[in-house]
């Protein structure tokens, strides 16, 4: 699996004094040692749908918790009942540490991050090619995120019944980006379905995407027929309708294994958060040709050594030209 970077979640870091002083550390027992390990599916109103072993199971936070939210992804410890009955409801005690975060802010004057899925290492992008047109700098934003979390990221180009991807896909080309093309007919016939599960195999894929793109046909293509969200986002692991949906779901992959984690349709995609010393990593040739760089370069400021160091002909220029339409993709502009 290709990773663009570490990304350690600082929230995970717990600096605890510890209370009992020079006690021996052999008195200090982890809590909860009967927990069990499960998996946020989706989260409505402070209610977490948990999978733990088969079976899905309401849970809360408790409170030792504090301020840490578990989100969509998360391996978390409950404890109480896990019968996942009706009118049951546990408690997570414990979330693990991430391997990755995908955060995202309404706005990139927000600073109020929100971490959208946690655990996943592919981002799908999904793009019609038409109704609605394709927006690429929305694409590009998302790849940035991508970037920053280090998720793989895959472009999805539905729709090329109504228009071809050619030009499209001629920005991304030396982005050396992967992506997978579906078209009406093939939705029916299950070749869009298997042609994207390729993809997903033995992975944890985010799905991004702007409404009306097709998102929720693809999703439902990809997994089982008894988790279809209908379109209007009808919530399948709750059954409860549109209005409560703000949250990521999970959704086994069908026919392999692997996680497929929709997410409600996006109209801009916030990158205050995002750390430009973590999108070069997306460039790893270049890098070297950073050595020369400021302190804190932004790599697109005119100080950066990437310009000389490409005009001596070490890396191809069409790369730092990508470098450099990403990084601007984080000042905003009208329609982001
Ligand atoms: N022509 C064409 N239409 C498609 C294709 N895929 C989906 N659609 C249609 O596009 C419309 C939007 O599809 P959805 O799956 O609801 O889109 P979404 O991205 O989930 O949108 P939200 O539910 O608003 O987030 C529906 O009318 C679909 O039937 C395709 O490949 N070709
Ligand atoms: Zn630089």
């Amino acid at each position: 699996m290709r990773r663009y970077g570490k990304n350690p979640d600082e929230d995970d870091i717990r600096h605890r004094p510890n209370p009992k002083g020079n006690r021996p550390r052999t008195n200090i027992r982890p809590k909860h040692e009967d927990a069990s390990e499960g998996m946020v599916l989706t989260v409505d109103r402070g209610r977490l749908t948990c999978l733990v072993e088969d079976r899905p199971v309401l849970a809360m936070k408790a409170r030792e918790l504090g301020r840490k939210a578990a989100v969509v992804g998360d391996r978390v410890f409950l404890v109480g009942d896990l019968s996942g009955k009706k009118d049951t409801l546990a408690r997570i005690v414990r979330i693990e540490k991430r391997a990755s975060v995908l955060r995202r802010t309404a706005d990139d004057d927000d600073p109020y991050e929100r971490v959208v899925v946690a655990n996943a290492d592919q981002l799908a992008i999904v793009t019609a090619l038409a109704d609605p047109e394709p927006r690429p700098r929305l694409i590009d934003r998302c790849l940035v995120a991508a970037y920053d979390a280090g998720l793989e990221p895959l472009l999805v180009l539905t729709k090329s019944d109504l228009a071809p991807p050619e030009k499209l896909l001629e920005t991304y080309l030396t982005l050396g980006i992967r992506y997978v093309v579906t078209r009406r007919d093939e939705l029916a016939d299950g070749f869009a379905a298997d042609r994207v599960r390729e993809y997903l195999t033995d992975r944890t894929t985010a799905f991004v995407g702007h409404s009306g793109v097709g998102k929720t046909t693809l999703v439902n293509a990809l997994v089982p027929d008894d988790r279809h969200r209908t379109t209007g986002l009808v919530n399948a692991v709750t059954g409860r309708g549109r209005h409560t949906t703000t949250s990521a779901l999970a959704l086994p992959l069908a026919g392999a294994p692997g996680w497929v984690i929709d997410t409600p349709g996006i109209r801009s995609f916030g990158l205050h958060h995002v750390d430009p010393s973590r999108v070069i990593l997306a460039f790893p040739e270049l890098v070297p040709g950073t050595e020369g760089c400021p302190r804190a370069c932004s790599h697109d400021e005119p100080d950066c050594a990437l310009d000389a160091w490409v005009a001596d002909g070490h890396a191809d220029p069409a790369r730092l030209y990508s470098l450099r339409r990403l990084l601007a993709t984080r000042e905003r502009r009208e329609g982001d």
